[in-house]
Order: C-alpha cells, then sequence, then structure tokens
C-alpha cells in the first residue's frame, strides 16, 4: 500500500475486475459507496497460471487470469506470499478432512466429492493481502462494529486467515483499543471478538460448505472493527486471507434443502463453481442497480 502510486497502478487489472494485483476502491460497499478504507493485493498462491485457455479467462477473468506480482520493487513478496499461502493451503486440506468426517455423520457424500477432494483438486484459491487505512476519528461509521469491514459470510469453501498486525507509520505496535479487530457470529447468535496469536491460523467457514454440507457446517459471519479513541488515530491494520473455493469447473451436487441463496440454484441440475459464482456477482451486481 506504500509503494508509489504509479507503481500501484501497474500492479491493477481490471479485466478481472482488479481480483488480481493490487485493488482499491473498487469494491462497491452493501451501502453501493467504493470501499476506499482498505486496500487488497489478490493472487493465486498455488499457480501462477491457472489455464491458457483464451476462452476460459475471458469467461471467468477472476478465477482464470494469472498472477501479477511486484518482481522489481519487491522482490521478496512473491516468495513471502506464496510460502504463507501454501502453509495456510496445506493445513486446510487438513482441516477439509475432519470437516468431511464430521459432514458424513449426518450425510452421504461421495468421497472424491467431500471437501478434502474438491479443494486439493482446485485451481482456483486466491490469497488476499489486506490494508486497512489508518482510522480516523470522526468517521461516518466510526461507531459501529463494523467500521472497518461490514458483517458478510465469504461465498467459498474455507477462509484461512492469520492474526492482524497493527501499525502505526508502518511501526509494528499493539492496538491501544483492545475492542478492534475480527469478530464473528457463532450459531447461537452471539457475537464473539476472535483472539489468536501470531503463530496461528483460523479458519472461517465459507458459503459453499454450507450450501454442499447440507447445513451441517454453517458459514461464519464476521466483521472487523476500527481502533477507537485518541490513541488510535493512525492506527494500520494488516492480515492475509486466503479464499479456499471449488474448481471453476466443479460441478457443485447441491442438496434438495437449501437455505442460503435458494432461489439461484435449479433443482433439477448442477452448476459448476464458475456458474455459480457468476450468479452470485450477477445478483448483488442487480441488487446495486435497484
Ligand atoms: O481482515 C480480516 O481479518 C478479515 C477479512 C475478510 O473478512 C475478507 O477479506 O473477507
Ligand atoms: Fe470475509
Amino acid at each position: 500500500a506504500k509503494l508509489p502510486k504509479e507503481v500501484k497502478e501497474d500492479l491493477e487489472d481490471p479485466n478481472s475486475r482488479y481480483n488480481f494485483g493490487w485493488s482499491h476502491g473498487k469494491e462497491k460497499l452493501e451501502s453501493g459507496k467504493p470501499d476506499i478504507l482498505k486496500g487488497s493485493f489478490y493472487a493465486n498462491p498455488i499457480l501462477d497460471t491457472p489455464t491458457t485457455e483464451t476462452s476460459l479467462i475471458q469467461r471467468y477473468p477472476s478465477y482464470c487470469g494469472s498472477n501479477i506480482w511486484p518482481r522489481n520493487t519487491l522482490p521478496e513478496f512473491e516468495v513471502a506470499f506464496k510460502a504463507l499461502g501454501m502453509l495456510i493451503f496445506d493445513v486446510g486440506l487438513m482441516l477439509a478432512y475432519h470437516c468431511d468426517q464430521y459432514v458424513s455423520r449426518g450425510m452421504k457424500t461421495r468421497k472424491d466429492e467431500g471437501l478434502e477432494s474438491i479443494l486439493r483438486r482446485s485451481r482456483c484459491h486466491k490469497g488476499r493481502l489486506l490494508y486497512y487505512f489508518p482510522s480516523q476519528q470522526g468517521d461516518p461509521d466510526g461507531n459501529s462494529l463494523s467500521s472497518w469491514c461490514g458483517w458478510h459470510t465469504d461465498h467459498g469453501s474455507l477462509t484461512g486467515l492469520t492474526c492482524g498486525m497493527f501499525t502505526k507509520d508502518g511501526v509494528e505496535m499493539s492496538c491501544p483499543d483492545s475492542a478492534a479487530g475480527l469478530y464473528i457470529r457463532t450459531r447461537s447468535d452471539q457475537i464473539v471478538k476472535v483472539v489468536f496469536g501470531e503463530d496461528d491460523i483460523a479458519y472461517q467457514i465459507g458459503e459453499t460448505t454450507e450450501i454442499l454440507s447440507g447445513s451441517y457446517l454453517c458459514a461464519t459471519p464476521h466483521c472487523v472493527q476500527a481502533p477507537k479513541g485518541e490513541k488510535s488515530s493512525g492506527i494500520e491494520r494488516s492480515t492475509f486471507a486466503l479464499f479456499m473455493q471449488p474448481d471453476w469447473d466443479e460441478k457443485l451436487n447441491f442438496p434438495e434443502e437449501v437455505r442460503i441463496h435458494k432461489e439461484l440454484i435449479p433443482s433439477n441440475s448442477a452448476l459448476t463453481f464458475g456458474e455459480y459464482s457468476e450468479m452470485l456477482l450477477d445478483k448483488y451486481y442487480h441488487q446495486k442497480q435497484t
């Protein structure tokens, strides 16, 4: 986020709707306003070029495009991003195995249709380095719990997260406001602050896992609160998320009873994850138009 403007512009990829490389102020919030509170850098830490087929790149640019790296300005960045992404991926596969064990108590799934197999063969995983710009006093939304990032569920399968790192002018420090950070809502509707260490990885369930597991597993609603108070001015937050999700070509066998995005899922057929994500994008796009 602190690279010169021209360097960041070179790292932008409008064709993928800014889903590769640098993205700032391009994503729209629920209110329809651009999200200027955070800057992101997206890349697939497992594959630099998921496919060379032009028709696929045109159809699913946000998944099938190629990584963009600041190889001249920050040569160590690519190495670190891939190492962290792959670590979260490997541990995530172990977690997926246990998710399958849990779900198998309640429903029958073929082994090759389990979460672990689906994630192992996917070419669609996406790492996102997030940088929340310094909190400002008197932000219009400064008092709400979701002041840095609103309540949402991630739409993929599993999201792995590192703990947020707070800095001021780039120097690491503990956050003066202990209430700042990530919050989740539990199955019993409790709001819980997520606390974990710098050597830990936290995983959240995404919507696709909820749907495919017949709601045995539930997507984790979460938001990020900015620090408040005078002492917190100038505090920035950085973290890394790995969105583990099925391949664009993966046929999703939706169970008969579906709780979320019901209206989008045809009752008789299996969509691919690529088709399904496109429908979701269209849905949110449509909502924003009305
Ligand atoms: O900043 C965080 O800890 C969470 C980020 C997040 O929810 C997302 O990128 O979807
Ligand atoms: Fe999220």
